[in-house]
This record gives structure tokens, sequence and C-alpha cells, in this order.
């Protein structure tokens, strides 16, 4: 056999857990602001007082829940009397969810499954708190998935203004808000109470991500599995998403791949062929967060290559009654995502017509939009 093919129990991964979405770095690179900003913020916790609320946001893969579990394994090794909860609000995506998850993390064991209302449950945490003299930090993860039903509001009002009706309670909130134009709005009732310390996660720069994706491949593989040139494809590809977890999902999957062959070390076109699954990674999480009318606009752009705004609200408003207002506020929005292209043309009765194309593949996008 070549020396440069595996043995059939060899294998070129030397730690592939790092390489699982759920890893969290030891060593969190090229964040330390933001990582103060979360410290400076959750440190009263810690010292048994309210914490000061925070907004994190930021486009997809730039570090912020990773950052906010950092801090929160950080304070876990200080103190017991700080209750931290991270709430994944694509699973949990009703406040009745969200506030069960609440409840096991306080009481480990389940809420019961019918019957209780939300408001009881939620006293129920709240009373335990004060009985314990505990401090209660919810991280509310990708809340975007809680604007749509308008849970969002629901639950933030019900957190951040638990002590008006229950004095001495401490609970804070940091909302993690994965987008790129700060596209959420909460309602009045909550902003009024949620001025938050707002810590922002831009994108990497490219070198950045090159120091990322470097570390990473010195956990997860042996020495020498990972030419030069193959390490920087695999930058070039998260550098055009901006998305760090296309990176690690690339470097798990090349890997696969070269193991397929038996080589024994990775070479161009396994990353390749493993970024026809990982750039649909990216667009799949960032489509699954629109509300359903955004996806319907998204999936008549796709089906039909470009088309004017007046035809396409006209075949939009054959199933839906929403306003041509509301509706170009919509197509306004998957613009400023960079989901949408509008562009004028010279004809129209008005001189100008919006002509409008998808940004992506159109196949891609109906892919991910099927889930
Ligand atoms: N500074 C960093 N150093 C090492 N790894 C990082 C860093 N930033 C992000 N990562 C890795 O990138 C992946 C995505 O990070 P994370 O889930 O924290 O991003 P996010 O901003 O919360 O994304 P989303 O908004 O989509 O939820 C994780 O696997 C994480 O380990």
């Amino acid at each position: 056999m070549k020396n440069n093919m595996l043995l059939w129990d060899e294998t070129i991964f030397r730690d592939p857990t790092v390489l699982e979405l759920d890893y969290l770095p030891e060593q969190f690179m090229h964040r330390d602001s933001q990582l103060q900003s979360l410290i400076y913020s959750l440190k009263p916790a810690v010292k048994g007082m309210r914490p000061i609320n925070c907004l994190v946001y930021g486009p997809p893969g730039t570090g912020k829940t990773s950052a906010v579990l950092k801090v929160f394994e950080e304070i876990e090794t200080h103190t017991s009397d700080v209750v931290l909860v991270k709430i994944n609000c694509q699973m949990d995506s009703t406040r009745f969810a969200v506030v069960s998850r609440i409840y096991r993390k306080l009481f480990n064991i389940d809420p019961p499954s019918s019957g209780v209302a939300f408001r009881k449950l939620f006293e129920k945490i709240v009373l335990k708190l004060i009985e314990k003299d505990k401090v209660m930090v919810v991280c509310l993860d990708d809340i975007n998935y809680l604007f749509h039903g308008g849970h969002a509001d629901e639950i933030m009002y019900s957190i951040l203004r638990a002590h008006e009706q229950y004095p001495g309670v401490k609970m804070g909130v940091i909302a993690i808000v994965s987008d790129t134009g700060k596209l959420y709005r909460f309602d009045p009732k909550v902003s009024s109470v949620f001025l938050p310390e707002e810590i922002e996660f831009p994108s990497y720069s490219y070198d950045e991500v090159g120091d990322i994706i470097s570390s990473r491949i010195q956990l997860a593989f042996y020495p020498e599995v990972v030419p030069e040139e193959v390490r920087e494809k695999i930058v070039n590809y998260v550098d055009l998403t901006g998305d760090l977890r296309v990176g690690i999902d690339l470097l798990k999957r090349s890997g696969l791949n070269a193991e397929k062959r038996a080589s024994k070390n990775i070479s161009e076109d396994d990353v390749d062929k493993a970024y026809e699954s990982s750039r649909l990674l990216h667009l799949r999480r960032n489509i699954s967060s629109l509300s359903d009318n955004e996806k319907e606009i998204l999936r008549l752009v796709a089906e039909n290559d470009e088309i004017k705004a007046g035809e396409l609200y006209e075949l939009f408003t054959g199933n839906n009654e929403l306003g041509y207002t509301r509706f170009y506020g919509l197509v306004n929005k998957l613009k400023d995502s960079h989901y949408l292209d509008v562009s004028f043309s010279g004809e129209g009765m008005r001189g100008r017509t919006r002509i409008i194309r998808l940004n992506y593949p159109a196949d891609d996008v109906i892919k991910c939009i099927r889930g």
C-alpha cells in the first residue's frame, strides 16, 4: 500500500469532537472586548445584584452564543448563587416553551405538561428565586424566532418587570439577535424597561477567520493533514458567507471525504465537494428564521427568475391579504438582509418599475425553504 494511504483503522482526526457545533473552544480569539462587556454586565449578578441586561447582535456564526456560554462557564466556577439559563429560541419558540425550560433548570424536573398557565409557572420560578436568594440570568438565544408570534415581547416583559410584582426578585436578560441589519423591534412597553448594554459582534476579518480556522485545524487533525492551500481555500469559503460555522462544517466534511478516499491528507477537491453541503447550512439556517410571508415572497421570486414588484404583489396576494405597504416593507427587509436585489427599470406607468431578483441560486433557496 502507498504510504500516503490510510490503513483501514487509521484516522486523520486527532480530536473530532472539536469539529462538533456544540464544542465550546477553550481559546476564544478576537472577541476580547465583547467578552469584557459581557463580564461587566454580569458581574453584579455574582455579587448578588440584578445584572445589566444585554443585547448581543451580529450576523450568524460570529461567536455570539459561544461568548455568552464562555462567560456562563466562568461564572459557574465562582458561584452557584446565579442561575444561568440559555434558551435556544429556535427550538423553544413559544413563551410556554421558554418558561418550561427555565423551570427545568431551576427545579431540575419537568414542569406539569398541561393545565398550567404561563403565569403560574412563571410565579413558581420567581418565588423560588426569592426564597433561595438567587439571581437568574436568562439568555434568549436567537430571539428572532420569538418575534413572529409576539412571544418575544411577552417574555421580555414578564422577566424585566417581574420585580414590580414580586419585590426582591433579581432577573436579567441577555437577548441574542442573529441579524445583520438590526431588524428587530420590541414593543414600547418592553423598550421602556429594556435599556441594554449593546454588544456588537461584527463579522470576522479575513485574517481573524484565518487564525480561528488554523487553531481549530491544529486541535482537530494530526500534523500535515491540512496543507496550506487547503486551509486557505476553507478560509476563502468562510469569507464568502461570513459564517464560521461553514468553516468548521467544511473541516469536518472534507476530512471525512479524505478518509473516504483513504488519503492521509485533505485535498482541494475534498473541500469543494464538502462545500456543496456546507454552503446550504448557512442559507438554510438564515431562511428558517424568516416569517412565512417572507419565505413566500422568496419562493415566488425564486420561481420567477426576475419579477416586477407589482407582478410579485399580485402573485403574493393570490393567497394572502397583506396590503401593498406591508408587502413592500417585507421586500425591503429581504433586500436589507441581502436575499433580494431590487433595481429600477426605465419602463412602467410612472417611468420607474422595480425589478426584483434573488441574490442566491434559485434552486438553493427553494431547497432551503422546504427545510
Ligand atoms: N472567536 C472564536 N474562536 C473560536 N471559535 C469561534 C469563535 N467565534 C466563533 N467560533 C465558532 O464558530 C461557531 C459559531 O459560533 P456561535 O454559534 O457562537 O455563533 P453565533 O454568532 O451565536 O451564531 P448564530 O447567530 O447563527 O447563532 C461555533 O462552533 C464556535 O465554536
